[in-house]
């Protein structure tokens, strides 16, 4: 899947996976992942998702990667907010207080860039690839975060019957792209009313994910 795939979609605002509210398994899952006071959630894949304002008004810190640059300029519009932007290499980074967003594609972030994170939020980001991309995908959070706890929100459905975003992710999937890092327990499972945009039948999963010692 290319950029100019979602960076298509953008322009023609056809954003069906931006949710007007916070998203409610955050709130009501999020105090699960402990983070310490003051801590730092990676939000990959991060659009301008509301859900960044939830987590700012928790005192966390927030730290997200995103393709569109001008998805990031609508996110700090609502937060109103105006960002300090760098460059850096092949990002550039908006900037405030408690709030750094790279823009750019999230394969050619580092470690070193992303800079510590206590927890990863991935909701939209996993089921935002095909297979190949969320085998690489997995691997290179796990690998740029060190392991942080995750909070992953996925969908189940038979993929068979539709192709294309967001894609299904079975237990089986989570289990192979996570296990060698992560214990997984599965939080909450339960069916979405009208499915995947109305065409089929589909569950939303909920997966917490904790570092093994
Ligand atoms: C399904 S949307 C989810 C956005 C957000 N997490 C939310 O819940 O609203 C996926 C987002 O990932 C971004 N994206 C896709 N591929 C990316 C990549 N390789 N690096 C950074 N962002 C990417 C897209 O531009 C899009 O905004």
């Amino acid at each position: 899947m290319s950029a100019d795939y979602w960076l298509n979609r953008w322009k023609n605002n056809d954003i069906g996976f931006h949710e007007s509210r916070v998203n409610p398994y955050l709130d009501r899952y999020f105090t699960n992942l402990k983070i310490p006071q003051n801590g730092r959630v990676f939000v990959p894949l991060c659009g301008k998702t509301n859900d960044i304002a939830w987590l700012l008004e928790q005192n966390i810190q927030v730290v997200g990667v995103e393709l569109c640059e001008s998805a990031i300029k609508q996110l700090f519009g609502s937060l109103n907010v105006t960002p300090t932007v760098t460059v850096h290499d092949k990002f550039k980074l908006y900037s405030a207080d408690n709030l750094a967003i790279w823009v750019g594609d999230i394969f050619a972030l580092t470690a070193n860039l992303l800079g510590s994170v206590d927890v990863i939020y991935d909701r939209g980001s996993l089921v935002a690839l095909p297979f190949t991309l969320r085998k690489k995908y997995s691997r290179h959070v796990v690998m740029i975060t060190q392991k942080a706890p995750q909070l992953l929100i996925c969908c189940v459905y038979d993929q068979s019957k539709r192709d294309g975003t967001p894609y299904s992710i079975s237990a089986q999937e989570v289990f192979d792209h996570y296990h060698h890092a992560y214990s997984l327990q599965l939080i909450r499972c339960e069916a979405i009313a009208n499915g995947v945009k109305g065409v089929v039948p589909a569950n939303i999963v909920v997966w917490q994910l904790n570092k093994k010692d």
